[in-house]
């Protein structure tokens, strides 16, 4: 990156102006949030990694946000308390912005329950960058899959404030895209990711229509 792009990009993310062209061309990189929501056993995760497979063929460049990555680490210290939850989905929104400013595509593969925190997360990223994308699958639907056997113990009490169950989830009102995840097949349902983010982000070199 030259100095002349780098001293537009921060003044991009600064929020200042730059001129109309500038700005048409740096909305030409694909930096774009990809917040995948819904209980646990949905497949978020599934669907997130194998987008990612596919923008990786892409040449894009990503980046995966998950229990996994962020539970070990950054939110080590919180709980599954709704407080808690609000502080775990502020810390990824913040993380996610800054992957954004790198220029990388975020796939955000957390259960994220409240609305209000998945609105704050889109409002950090800049306009038509962020999709909100429902991963649909009833609790009846998961706890039949139980992939970690999470439910069971949530029904029997040994796991408090689980999804669903225990602790809300509110479903979105008006996302980006819902995946019927108990219906289609992760073939299918990586398929309409990437048609929606193809459609709107522009596709990259090489991207032939499903
Ligand atoms: N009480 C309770 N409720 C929900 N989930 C629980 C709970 N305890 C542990 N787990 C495991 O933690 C994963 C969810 O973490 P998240 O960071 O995505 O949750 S949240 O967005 O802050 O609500 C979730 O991962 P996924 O199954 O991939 O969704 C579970 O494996
Ligand atoms: N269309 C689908 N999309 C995603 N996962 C699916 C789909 N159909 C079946 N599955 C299965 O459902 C499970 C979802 O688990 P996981 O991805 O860990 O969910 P989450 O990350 O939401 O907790 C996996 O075993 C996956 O193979």
């Amino acid at each position: 990156m030259s100095r002349r792009e780098f001293f537009n990009d921060a003044l991009f993310w600064q929020g200042q102006s730059v001129d109309a062209q500038e700005r048409e061309r740096l909305a030409g990189h694909g930096a774009a949030v990809l917040w995948f929501t819904g209980l646990s056993g949905a497949g978020k995760s599934t669907l997130a990694s194998a987008v990612e497979r596919r923008l990786h063929d892409l040449q894009c460049r990503t980046f995966v946000l998950d229990g996994d990555n962020l539970r070990h680490g950054l939110c080590s210290d919180l709980g599954f308390t709704a407080e808690d939850r609000h502080e775990n989905i502020r810390r990824a929104s913040e993380v996610a912005a800054l992957f954004v400013q790198s220029g990388a595509i975020v796939l955000s593969a957390l259960i994220s329950p409240f609305a209000a925190d998945r609105a704050r997360a889109r409002r950090l990223v800049p306009e038509g960058r962020f999709f909100e994308i429902y991963c649909n699958a009833s609790v009846v639907d998961c706890e039949r899959r139980d992939v970690k056997g999470l439910y069971r113990r949530a029904r029997s009490g040994e796991v408090r404030d689980f999804s669903g169950i225990s602790s809300p989830y509110e479903a979105p009102g008006a996302p980006d895209l819902v995946l019927h995840t108990a219906r289609d097949s992760v073939e299918q349902c990586v398929e309409q990711v990437l048609e929606l983010v193809l459609a709107r982000l522009g596709r990259p070199q090489g991207a032939q229509p499903a």
